[in-house]
């Protein structure tokens, strides 16, 4: 199968090295002429997963039209804010006949609408289109994925045949993709759990410890389950790779981005350093805006991004966010649970 990954991050390189390495023909594009050029000098993306060689049988092109030109399999690997304007740039060149697969890797949800990437792309391209996308997630870092260290993902679309021609594409020694029709969650695992790496970051740049983020990473996984569950996910996906696995890997691995700047913040940076810093995209940060106010639009408790969004977005301190979280009113653990029980 001949592929097109739009994007030249971290995340799309990977996946087209990985792709690459699978036999498949790949084309990689990037929006800038430059770092293409910088890319085909060094066999390498420096600016983005350095370290990673590029095979000399992957493609490379600014020039959008062509790197769809001849493919199959449309990835798209840029970040969430710009999955819209590029899906919009995509669809002029998508024919009906040819591509046959649009896979989000991207892992957030938009601002304003607060959909899904999965309906934002969606909502851009003709109906025939629909049952041809699927979300790509799970515990995934770039810098794992380009070295080939073992990895597990999840493959979610409407249509089980879809899902199962992306894990045909992906599946490597290295690279293992299991199916799930429950899309909701598998996007909502994916965009959710970066707040509670952020968190979990602001924690360690504290000094607090293990116990603390053990706390946050499974009251985050209740929260992220509440909000999941009542825009329709199935309770079940979040105890699966895109749910509990992404947040295990994005709250305790150095190489999150999320974690990462929540160490900064933690550590008394603003959020603009922390971000300067970072370089590149801290996808918590946005979902946490949107999270929270679809929160309470839908009237659901979200205590954890609640204090996120004080301390990334009010000025608040991050030590008294915890101490908020820590002294909030008595709550019972299951509560979804023991309020159906007699107990
Ligand atoms: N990195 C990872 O390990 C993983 C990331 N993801 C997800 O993948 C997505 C991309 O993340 P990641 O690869 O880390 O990001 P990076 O910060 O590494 O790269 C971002 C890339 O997107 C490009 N870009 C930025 N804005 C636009 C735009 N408006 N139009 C087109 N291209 C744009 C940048 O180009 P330029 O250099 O020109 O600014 C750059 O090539 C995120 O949603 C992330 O959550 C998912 C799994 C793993
Ligand atoms: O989603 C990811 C790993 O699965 C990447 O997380 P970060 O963006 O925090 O690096």
């Amino acid at each position: 199968m001949r592929v097109a990954v739009i994007g030249a991050g971290s995340w799309a390189t990977a996946l087209a090295v990985l792709l690459s390495r699978n036999g498949k023909e790949v084309t990689m594009w990037a929006r800038r002429q430059q770092q293409i050029e910088e890319m085909l000098e060094y066999r390498e993306n420096r600016s983005y997963l350095p370290g990673v060689s590029l095979p000399p049988q992957l493609r490379l092109t600014a020039d959008l039209e062509l790197a769809l030109a001849d493919a199959e399999a449309v990835v798209l690997g840029v970040p969430s804010h710009a999955v819209r304007e590029t899906i919009k740039r995509v669809a002029g060149f998508l024919k009906p006949q040819q591509h046959r697969l649009i896979v989000n890797t991207a892992k957030g949800l938009e601002e304003g609408s607060f959909l899904r990437l999965s309906q934002v792309i969606a909502s851009e391209l003709p109906d025939v289109f629909r049952d041809k996308i699927v979300v790509l997630s799970g515990p995934s870092h770039a810098e794992e994925v380009g070295r080939e260290i073992p990895t597990a993902v999840v493959a979610a679309a409407a249509k089980r045949e879809t899902a199962e021609a992306a894990q045909d594409l992906f599946m490597s020694p290295a690279f293992r993709v299991y199916t799930n029709p429950d899309v909701v969650g598998v996007e909502l695992g994916g965009a959710l759990k970066n707040i509670i790496a952020l968190c979990t970051g602001i924690s360690d740049g504290l000094g607090f410890g293990d116990n603390t983020k053990a706390a946050l990473m499974t009251r985050g996984l209740a929260e992220i389950a509440r909000l999941g569950s009542s825009l329709g996910a199935q309770p079940l996906t979040f105890a699966g790779l895109a749910g509990v696995g992404d947040l295990i890997v994005t709250c305790t691995s150095l190489h999150s981005r999320n974690r990462r700047a929540g160490i900064l913040i933690g550590q008394g940076k603003k959020l603009e350093e922390a971000l300067a810093e970072i370089k590149m995209v801290v996808e918590g940060v946005r979902t946490c805006k949107v999270a929270r106010s679809l929160a309470q639009n839908l009237g659901v408790s979200m205590p954890i991004t609640e204090q996120a969004y004080q301390v990334l977005f009010a000025g608040a301190d991050p030590r008294e966010g915890v101490a908020r979280l820590m002294q909030r009113g008595k709550t019972h653990e299951m509560e979804e649970v023991v309020l159906n029980q007699h107990w």
